[in-house]
């Protein structure tokens, strides 16, 4: 395409990605100043101007970008964010500047590589406060709250708005949120759990109004056995209702509410399952704002000493990409319950007195007959169905024949770099990607973005 068949908007973002790639800083800032959303666009090639200034080694104009805002996550069509291309391109001082984390602590751990991906499920939005979980008088002065925010589970599962696609940011469904006069009937009942969940993160201080001298709100999720239908009476909005799909479901939310959810729902889980004592069968009471369970005969062996019964349990799983020792090709395994199609990373949960490490040469070596040599964390995901931690991993074979476990695995396969992007693209895919929401999905993402030929 020639010059003279460009919009003026198109020969504009050119102009400006142009002046990024030559490292004209002058350019770049008084095209910014002129048009701040120049600072987003992507040209013929899909890169955005920080992409193109970090190929290039152009630090100011990186550090310029940088300081206006830009995204440095975004990715290109072949899943590469600008630090990926910084450091394949060895330039080093820019790939430091783009994975420096806010609190600087790439200059106390030098040589690590701090960019760390967010997984669905792992936003902290909320301040757990833990130390706050055994001072019965705050909890009870924030129960009753005038700005304390409630969420209502039945069943584990949380009640929710349902949106149209485009009225929230990333997210279909909604929490249900109530004040306190909404449930304060349910807290009396004997079936109720409730869980205090924290206090909202304060924002930046800029945003100081009469509003912003008072306590950040306080969060719970209370968990009843009243029906559902009678629960959904309590709110005033039309299309409030709980999953008919509860695991699907969980998917829906915005980063910030999945981060809640996942916290929520694996405690009310881990509550609905281990009612009794472990240690010797007696009721229990619930303690500590819903992060204990303690026995109720005194005799208990549960009351002397630290007993990791009382508390809210999480089960570590492995989840690992393996990699050929080509460096060229993934295995990627389904399993009969996937959709038909989709293919996705190994997984198995760790034993006790396992490494995680050992627990991926074991997990992959059971469900697929291969071996695998090398092994380094990637990231985690809190995964609440009910209450998984999942610890993503690079792997590297060391053996390449494939025999699957048939009763865990149905099909297990080396796919080749490209078939991976091709999939990733929706062009011509040999198999469906599981979805941006699971870990799976991110650590496929990561390793094409990793080592890719630019
Ligand atoms: N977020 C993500 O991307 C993904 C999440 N997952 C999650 O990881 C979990 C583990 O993966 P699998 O391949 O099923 O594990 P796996 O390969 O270890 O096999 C599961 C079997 O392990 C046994 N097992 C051992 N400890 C267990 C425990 N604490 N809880 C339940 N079963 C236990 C059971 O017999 C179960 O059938 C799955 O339940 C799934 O929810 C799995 C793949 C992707
Ligand atoms: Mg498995
Ligand atoms: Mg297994
Ligand atoms: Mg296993
Ligand atoms: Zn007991």
């Amino acid at each position: 395409m020639t010059s003279l068949q460009l919009s003026a908007k198109e020969e504009m973002v050119e102009r400006f990605l142009d002046a990024a790639a030559r490292g004209d800083l002058n350019q770049v800032s008084t095209m910014l100043s002129q048009s701040s959303s120049l600072i987003k666009q992507t040209g013929y090639s899909g890169w955005t101007a920080l992409m193109l200034g970090a190929r290039n080694g152009h630090y100011p104009v990186v550090e310029a970008l940088l300081a206006h805002g830009c995204d440095k996550f975004s990715v290109n069509s072949s899943s590469q964010t600008a630090y990926d291309i910084a450091k394949f391109w060895g330039h080093r001082h820019i790939s430091n500047l783009l994975g420096r984390t806010d609190d600087g602590s790439q200059r106390v751990l030098p040589g690590a590589d701090l960019h760390q991906q967010e997984n669905y499920f792992s936003r902290e939005t909320l301040d757990r406060l833990s130390a706050k979980r055994t001072d019965k008088v705050w909890l009870e002065d924030k129960q009753s709250g005038p700005n304390t925010v409630y969420l209502l589970f039945s069943n584990c599962s949380p009640m929710v708005t349902s949106l149209q696609e485009d009225d929230n940011a990333g997210g279909e469904n909604q929490l249900c949120r109530f004040r306190y006069e909404t449930v304060k009937d349910l807290l009396q009942k004997p079936a109720t759990v409730l869980i205090f969940l924290g206090v909202e993160k304060r924002k930046k201080p800029s945003s100081q109004t009469v509003d912003g001298m008072r306590e950040p709100p306080a969060w719970f999720a209370v968990n009843t056995d009243e029906d559902s239908a009678e629960l959904l009476k309590r709110c005033r909005e039309k299309n409030c209702c709980f999953p008919k799909t509860p695991n699907r479901d969980l998917l829906k939310f915005s980063e910030e509410e999945a981060g809640i959810v996942a916290q929520a729902r694996s405690v009310l889980a881990w509550h609905s399952r281990y009612s009794f004592c472990p240690t010797c069968g007696s009721s229990t009471r619930v303690e500590e704002g819903g992060y204990k369970r303690s026995c109720l005969n005194s005799d208990c062996r549960s009351l002397k000493g630290v007993h990791n019964t009382c508390y809210p349990r999480v089960d570590p799983v492995v989840i690992m990409l393996v990699i050929h020792p080509d460096g060229n090709q993934c295995l990627l395994g389904r399993k009969k319950i996937f959709p038909v199609g989709m293919f996705s990373c190994l997984a198995g949960f760790i034993e006790p007195g396992e490494t995680l490490e050992e627990a991926v040469r074991r997990e992959v070596e059971e469900e697929s007959g291969v071996k695998v040599g090398p092994v380094q964390y990637i990231s985690c995901q809190p995964w609440p169905m009910p209450s998984n931690l999942m610890i993503g991993c690079l792997a590297v074979a060391i053996s390449t024949d494939i025999k699957v476990d048939e009763k865990e695995i149905e099909e297990a396969r080396w796919f080749q770099r490209q078939q991976v992007i091709d999939s990733f693209r929706g062009t011509r895919p040999a198999f469906t990607i599981p979805p941006r929401q699971t870990i799976a999905h991110q650590l496929i993402r990561h390793w094409i973005g990793m080592n890719s030929n630019l």
